[in-house]
This record gives C-alpha cells, structure tokens and sequence, in this order.
C-alpha cells in the first residue's frame, strides 16, 4: 500500500484486540442508518455493505458493483470503490464501540473493476493513539484470495456525539439504534 505519514501508525501505537464484551467472532454488525449510501439496507442505489467480523478484531463484507456505480460504461466509478473501503473502515473501527469519522482515506486503484464483479472487502486496525486510529483495507476480485484492485489507508478520528447533534440529526440515530451503533 502506497501511504503517507498521516495513515501511518507512529513507532508504539497500540494495535488494539478484540473488546471483552464486542462482537463474537462471526457476528454481522449490522447496518448503523438505513439510508447511509454505505451500509443502508432502504437506500435505493447504496452499496449495501452488511459487514460481519470473523475474529472481533477485522471486518469482511461484499460489494457487488451495479450499474448505478459506474464511471467509464462497465466500469466501477473510483469514488464510488473509495466509498465501499471508507464504509468497510468504518465499520471496523466500529468494532472499538466508539464514534469514529473519516479524517483521511487514500486509496490505491489496482485493476479495473467491471460491472457485476463482486469485491470481496476486508479492513483491519493498525494502531490507536489518542483519538486517532489508523486503519487498512483492501478489496479483492471474485473471491476472498482474489487479485486485489483497491487498497486503501486511512486516519479516523474519535469523537463524541456531539459532533453528530451539532453536525446532524441525532434523533435519527437514536431512532435507529443497534448494540454496536456508533459511526454515523
Ligand atoms: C460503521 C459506520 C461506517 C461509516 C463510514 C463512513 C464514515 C464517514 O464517512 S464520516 C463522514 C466524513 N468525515 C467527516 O465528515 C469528518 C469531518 N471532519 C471533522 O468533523 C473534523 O475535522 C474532525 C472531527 C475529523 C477533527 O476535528 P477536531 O475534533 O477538532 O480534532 P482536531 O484537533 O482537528 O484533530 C485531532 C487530531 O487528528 C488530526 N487530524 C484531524 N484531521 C486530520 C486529517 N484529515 N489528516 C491528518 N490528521 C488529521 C489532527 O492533526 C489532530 O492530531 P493531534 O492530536 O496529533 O494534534
């Protein structure tokens, strides 16, 4: 993965293990909003991520690429990919069971990838310090040992609820609660 500094865990971070009291291994986190374009199981042209851990520590999920996600005619458009690596992050850090945001995602295109080509995504934690975390994934053509076509980096930053009742509506996440909900 090409990084910069800023998605590189500094000497000494800690490389956090799975939370006494988080997610078995094999639990299926859930979507965190129905309508995030992400995970959101009621929106329309979404990527409909449903993510699951299989270790408490990493997530896995599946996008199929749509017609709704193309860029160039039968091609996955690169935000919309940059979209599905941000959303498997974030449901990774969302194993921590804290309000994490996107403060940088960099992303490495590999290969083209068509239409109607599933992604097999997987992202991890490369290490906590202070309220920054610095996260990883990749994303793997037609099977989980596939070719990769996008790696991606990323700095997520910590925050509490506040940020989303002063930034955005609250009530709807309340609205919409899960044991794990906390990266709206
Ligand atoms: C399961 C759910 C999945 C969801 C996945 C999708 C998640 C999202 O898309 S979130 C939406 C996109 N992101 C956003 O909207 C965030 C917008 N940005 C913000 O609100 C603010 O800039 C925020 C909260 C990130 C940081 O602001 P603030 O709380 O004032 O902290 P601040 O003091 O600036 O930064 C804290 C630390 O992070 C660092 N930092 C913040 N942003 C960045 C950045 N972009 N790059 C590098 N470092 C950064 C700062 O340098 C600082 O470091 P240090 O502690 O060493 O001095």
């Amino acid at each position: 993965m090409t990084r910069s500094s800023l998605t590189t865990p500094p000497a000494g971070a800690a490389v956090p293990s799975p939370e006494a009291g988080g997610p078995e291994p094999g639990t299926t986190l859930g979507s965190h909003y129905s309508r995030c374009f992400g995970c959101g199981t009621e929106h329309p042209t979404g990527l409909h991520l449903a993510a699951r851990t299989p270790d408490g520590a990493t997530v896995e999920a599946e996008f199929t690429v749509g017609e709704a996600h193309q860029g160039a005619p039968r091609l996955a458009h690169g935000g919309v990919l940059a979209a599905a690596m941000d959303e498997v992050i974030g449901m990774s850090v969302y194993l921590f069971r804290k309000p994490y945001v996107t403060g940088r995602l960099e992303t490495d295109y590999l290969l083209p990838v068509p239409v109607g080509t599933t992604l097999h995504l997987r992202a991890w934690c490369n290490g906590i310090v202070g309220r920054k975390a610095y996260l990883e994934a990749e994303g793997r053509i037609g099977a989980p040992d596939g070719p990769v076509a996008v790696r991606a980096a990323a700095l997520f930053i910590e925050v509490d609820m506040a940020h989303f009742a002063e930034h955005g509506d609250v009530a709807a996440i309340a609205a919409e609660h899960h044991d794990y909900e906390v990266n709206p």
